[in-house]
């Protein structure tokens, strides 16, 4: 990475940290991002189709046409990102040139490019990446993304892959921690990842840039257990909006993100809430991973 590459990578992954604590929910239309900022939202996605949907009605999934982009950012104060298709950069430069704030390079949509994730240091604006697990996360991060969500199953209203991503992320830097720096280069190698950003993990005892939960969260209570896990932050998309009563459920899950410790305003926050979306079984035979399909 050049001087100037590290100052703006630094940039960036301040701007992420402020979102730290937050929940960031996936929105459709300009009204589904004002119910995102009315519920207390740090920041709303931009797509095409929540990921319940896209798996529901199948096709190719891209980035979400330019009107409606912009119809989202003119309806809220809160930051808006947007999702581009894995390996895309024109769809990166795209919405760079909307001036999103930040560019969510995601598995959820249908790959562009099955072999290179985008060379995000080309740009200005802060990317998130997907992972599964500390290696994964490291060779985004050595790819310029500034912010990473553990990938789970977007979708499914079903929070059990976004726990093993978590577990996974976790458990690999606590072991990291153990090692002695001799150890570091052949561990390294097994992640895949640069040893400057294994070494940089082991010193900070976790990722260098904020990692929230994504894919599957739907209830307060799933939002929480996220957070007690050690996140910095949660995603929630189709949880909220395939839900029966989006607005309140959107609130509760704000709430238990910033009292996810507190179990009197977590069951508070489990109340009355209506109908939640029916999940997916993550098991089925005929289950499709959107985590698996891109590295
Ligand atoms: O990739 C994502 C975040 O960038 C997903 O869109 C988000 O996690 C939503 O998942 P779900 O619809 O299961 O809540």
């Amino acid at each position: 990475m050049s001087e100037a590459q590290k100052g703006t990578f630094a940039v960036k992954v301040g701007l992420a940290q402020m979102l730290k604590g937050g929940v960031i929910m996936d929105v459709t239309t300009p009204e589904e991002a004002r119910i995102a900022e009315e519920a207390g939202a740090v920041a709303v996605m931009a797509l095409e189709r929540v990921p319940a949907d896209i798996r529901k009605e199948g096709g190719v999934a891209r980035m979400s046409d330019a009107e409606v982009i912009k119809a989202i950012k003119q309806a809220v104060t809160i930051p808006v990102m947007a999702k581009a298709r894995i390996g895309h950069f024109v769809e990166a430069q795209i919405l760079e040139a909307l001036e999103v704030d930040y560019i969510d390079e995601s598995e959820v949509l249908t790959p562009a490019d099955d072999e290179h994730h985008i060379n995000k240091h080309n740009f200005k604006v802060p990317f998130v990446c997907g992972c599964r697990d500390l290696g994964e996360a490291l060779r985004r991060i050595s790819e310029g993304a500034a912010m990473i969500r553990t990938k789970g199953e977007a979708g499914t209203g079903n929070v059990v892959e976004a726990v093993r991503h978590c577990r996974s992320v976790m458990g690999a830097i606590r072991k990291l921690q153990t090692m002695d720096d001799d150890e570091l280069y052949v561990y390294a190698k097994e992640l895949r990842a640069p040893i400057e950003l294994v070494r940089q993990t082991k010193h900070l005892g976790r990722l260098p840039v904020v990692n929230f939960a994504a894919g599957g969260v739907a209830t307060p209570a799933d939002a929480a257990l996220m957070m007690q896990m050690g996140m910095d932050g949660v995603f929630v998309g189709s949880g909220i909006f395939k839900a029966g009563d989006p607005a309140k459920r959107a609130k509760a899950i704000v709430q238990a993100v910033t009292h996810y410790n507190d179990a009197k305003v977590l069951a508070e926050m489990s109340t009355g809430l209506g109908p939640a979306m029916v999940g997916i079984d993550c098991r089925a035979s005929n289950f499709y991973s959107y985590a698996a399909r891109s590295e």
